[in-house]
């Protein structure tokens, strides 16, 4: 497997979530996942430009707001060329964000030349467009952005080739801007809410996303939001929601897509995104990130 950082904090509003590739490896990331069996490789990070260099406005769609859209244009393409070029050598790549608006290069690389799903775990569904964005950062529309909604179907960086709505499925939604929520109900994406899961149990509920997602696909990308668990216990994030995803479930979760993949080989690539340090406590929330990444690569208690 291919380690990839993408230290781009462009899509969120504030600072520090660039950091998060380095706070996640030193979580022990590497030993964590060296421990399934796996061997690592380290491609380091991507290089990203710092954001106070740049101008948030200088590239502004013509129909609403998305700041530092032409630096996120080139965040994406370089890393869909790295996401794609693990997969050409055959190497899994688990990708380590910066914000969650790196999703549009992993999903770009991961669906390239290949019908792909994706499963979404987070507290929010990133299917704002610059038309609809409350906020105009870039980090709640990477869902809207692959899938080319609004504004993002002139923009061809944007679109992952081989995704398509019906295999979107998103885990544990528990905070939906109003217009996104009608885009969201009037899509073909499936959504599974926090009360799913309090009603179902996050089993039944995580094996019912990995048949959507997987359906007809060659495999699925996993985007892993650390706000969707609970900020008490995964508190260095810019987004915090409380009533999110406990600590067992979070496991519970990965370790059933790593199950699914044992008997199906459907895991194709994965990221960790929004772990922001200087809002962290002890880096803990980036030591949760490193722990998940080797319970969807197949860690087992016994
Ligand atoms: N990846 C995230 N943390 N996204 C948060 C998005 C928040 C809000 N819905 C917005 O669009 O601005
Ligand atoms: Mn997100
Ligand atoms: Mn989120």
């Amino acid at each position: 497997m291919r380690i990839i950082g993408a230290p781009s904090d462009y899509g969120a509003n504030r600072r520090g979530v660039d950091m998060g590739p380095s706070a996640i490896r030193y979580a022990d990331l590497a030993a964590g996942i060296e421990a399934t069996g796996a061997s690592v490789h380290d491609a380091g990070d991507l290089a990203v430009p710092r954001a106070e260099e740049r101008d948030p406005n200088r590239e502004t769609p013509s129909t609403g707001k998305a700041k530092f859209l032409r630096e996120t244009r080139d965040v994406s393409r370089s890393l869909a060329d790295a996401v794609a070029d693990a997969l050409d050598h055959g190497a899994f790549p688990l990708v380590l964000g910066g914000d969650h608006s790196i999703a549009i290069g992993s999903l770009a690389g991961s669906s390239r030349g290949a019908d792909v799903g994706a499963i979404w775990f987070d507290a929010h569904g990133d299917f704002n467009t610059p038309e609809t964005s409350p906020s105009g950062n870039v980090h709640g529309m990477p869902v809207a952005a692959a899938l080319g909604k609004g504004s993002f179907a002139d923009l061809t960086w944007a679109k992952a080739p081989g995704l398509s709505e019906e295999n979107v499925v998103y885990v544990g939604l528990r905070d939906i801007d109003a217009d996104e929520r009608r885009a969201i109900n009037e899509s073909d994406v499936t959504a599974f809410t926090m009360a799913d899961i309090d009603e179902r149990g996050i089993s039944a509920v995580v094996e019912d996303a990995l048949d959507v997602a997987s359906a007809g696909v060659e495999g699925i990308h996993v985007s892993f939001d650390l706000d969707w668990l609970d900020p008490n216990e995964a508190p260095g994030v810019g987004t915090p929601v409380r009533g999110g995803a406990t600590y067992r479930e979070a496991h519970w979760a990965l370790e059933a897509v790593a199950e699914r993949d044992a008997a199906e080989g459907i895991l194709r690539s994965m990221e960790l995104v929004e772990v922001n340090p200087i809002l962290d406590e002890s880096n803990r929330t980036a030591e949760i990130a490193a722990e998940l990444a080797a319970s969807a690569l197949g860690k087992r208690t016994l």
